[in-house]
């Protein structure tokens, strides 16, 4: 089951009853939940961290209402308690939720990237009269900590929530409302085959970004050619390479025997590309790079923001200061009406790539004409 909220647009019928919000972990995910709720009529938020440094930057940078490193002082009134911290901690957390006296109702979540384990260890503790359901929203990004936090971090994402036969359809039903304001599309499944989606999709291609960075890593040590002609191929595919050493820790030795099955597979997908090599089977491997295509174009497109418009195009941009500014500048002065910039790419030393969107051709037709007039290079 999938309930779109992309089009959510709070209105003042929306105002929900006062409700208080606990997120233990403010960091990338709880704190990009948090931005989500924060200053909305009647929701007060309030961030844990065990580090009371933690706690005041929370404050300071304005992403929660209230801080503490008090466990109970977080959890005892809260409405929603959201576990955004390591996988490898949710089970201490709910343990130490359980000998407290939670409201009557409070629905305790997680957002950790494996669910089976987690939610097993739920159903077997007590927590008097809170109910725990399990999530996970199905974006992020390699970057971590609350500066890396960002209100719209989920929209048009999906968010997976886990519910058992124990749970009351009113806490599915709550977590849904409470979830519209992050614009993420909630769908349901269960624990165990959401880890091996999961496992599939998300930590396998971490794994092998990181196995094939570390290995060239290790070639690069003879030569430095290596490091200094990676370009964008490389950076693509190993991006999430970069992502926190201790959250995928967590990930991967938590759902290790989903792992060891897909390791199998890729071991056998790599001896496939192998044979075709050793018998320079061209055809084969054409048709490997047909099937990859062919599948990639399914993958849902999934637009941030409100526009969505039909008319687009791609600049490719040196990194120099003021290049953004100067060809939007540009389109300005000529009228031509602009309705999104997006930096696909902006890295240091790699050229950057703009999406630019119009609503209408003609503005399309006019920017591509200015554009290419400045000399960069424009695509479709
Ligand atoms: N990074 C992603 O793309 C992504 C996407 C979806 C879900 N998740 C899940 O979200 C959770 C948090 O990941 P994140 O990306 O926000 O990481 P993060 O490092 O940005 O935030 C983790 C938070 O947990 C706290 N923390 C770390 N170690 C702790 C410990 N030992 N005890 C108590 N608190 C601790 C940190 O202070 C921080 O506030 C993880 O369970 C992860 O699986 C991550
Ligand atoms: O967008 C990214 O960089 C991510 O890695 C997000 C990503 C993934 O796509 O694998 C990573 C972990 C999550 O649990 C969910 C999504």
């Amino acid at each position: 089951m999938t309930v779109d909220n992309s089009d959510f647009k709070p209105s003042a019928g929306d105002r929900p009853a006062d409700i208080r919000i606990a997120i233990f972990g403010v960091g990338l995910i709880g704190g990009s939940l948090a931005l989500c709720w924060k200053g909305k009529p009647g929701m007060t938020i309030v961030g844990h961290s065990v580090n009371p440094s933690s706690v005041a930057k929370y404050l300071s940078l304005g992403v929660v209402d209230e801080g503490t490193t008090s466990i109970a002082e977080a959890a005892v009134n809260a409405d929603f308690i959201f576990l955004c911290v390591p996988v490898g901690r949710l089970n201490d957390y709910l343990d130490e939720l359980a000998r407290l006296p939670l409201k009557a109702g409070c629905i305790i979540t997680d957002v950790g990237s494996t669910k089976a384990s987690v939610v097993a260890h739920a159903n077997t503790i007590d927590l008097g009269e809170a109910v725990f359901l399990g999530g996970h929203p199905m974006a992020g990004s390699e970057r971590s900590g609350v500066e890396a936090a960002t209100i719209d971090l989920f929209e048009n994402a999906f968010y997976v929530l886990t519910p058992t036969g124990d749970t009351p359809p009113n806490a599915l039903e709550r977590m849904q409302e409470l979830l519209r304001w992050t614009r993420a599309k909630v769908v349901v499944t269960d624990s165990v085959l959401h880890d091996s989606i999961v496992g599939a999709i998300s930590h396998l291609p971490h794994l092998i970004a990181v196995g094939l960075v570390n290995q060239i890593a290790r070639y690069n040590e003879s030569n430095d050619l290596y490091r200094s002609l990676a370009a964008g191929g490389f950076r693509d595919i190993t991006r999430i390479a970069s992502s926190d050493p201790i959250v995928w820790r967590d990930i991967l030795v938590n759902n290790k025997d989903v792992l060891l099955t897909l390791l199998a597979d890729w071991k056998m997908e790599m001896e496939r590309f192998a044979e075709l090599l050793e018998r320079e089977d061209g055809e084969g491997i054409s048709e490997q790079f047909r099937q990859a295509n062919g599948f990639r174009k399914q993958l849902p497109e999934r637009r941030k923001g409100m526009i969505h418009s039909l008319h687009e195009c791609y600049v490719d941009v040196p990194d120099h200061p003021g290049v953004i500014g100067r060809i939007a500048t540009e389109l300005g002065q000529a009228r031509i009406n602009l309705s999104n910039l997006h930096i696909v790419e902006s890295r240091e030393d790699v050229p950057g790539t703009l999406r630019l969107s119009f609503k209408e051709a003609a503005d399309l037709e006019q920017a591509v004409a200015l554009i290419r007039g400045m000399q960069y290079k424009v695509y479709f």
